[in-house]
């Protein structure tokens, strides 16, 4: 757990710390775009290596992002989700 975590979660809104998860549920406009912003997730997965837990539900995704061999959040999910963000329609 990065022990500025708390400061960093404060450039990432919409993000919160939930059973050792950085956690963020989006819901967009359709289910396609909800499908289209997972397939841009998983490409910045793959370019990270580093991977969320994604749950899809029609138009709605929730993005659980956690470090499997630390068992927890590390610097590696907060930037992550950065780049989810990054990713998310404005607004
Ligand atoms: C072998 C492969 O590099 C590892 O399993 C990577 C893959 N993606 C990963 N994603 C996440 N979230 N945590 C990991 O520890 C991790 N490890």
């Amino acid at each position: 757990m990065p022990a500025d975590l708390a400061a960093q979660l404060r450039d990432l809104p919409g993000w919160q710390l939930e059973d050792g998860r950085l956690v963020r549920t989006v819901r967009l406009e359709s289910f396609r775009a909800a499908l289209d912003l997972v397939v841009a997730v998983g490409d910045e997965a793959e370019a990270m290596n580093h991977h969320p837990d994604v749950d899809l539900r029609y138009d709605q995704v929730r993005f659980a992002l956690w470090t499997h061999v630390a068992g927890g959040v590390t610097q590696y999910d907060v930037e992550l989700a950065h780049r989810i963000s990054a990713l998310l329609p404005a607004g």
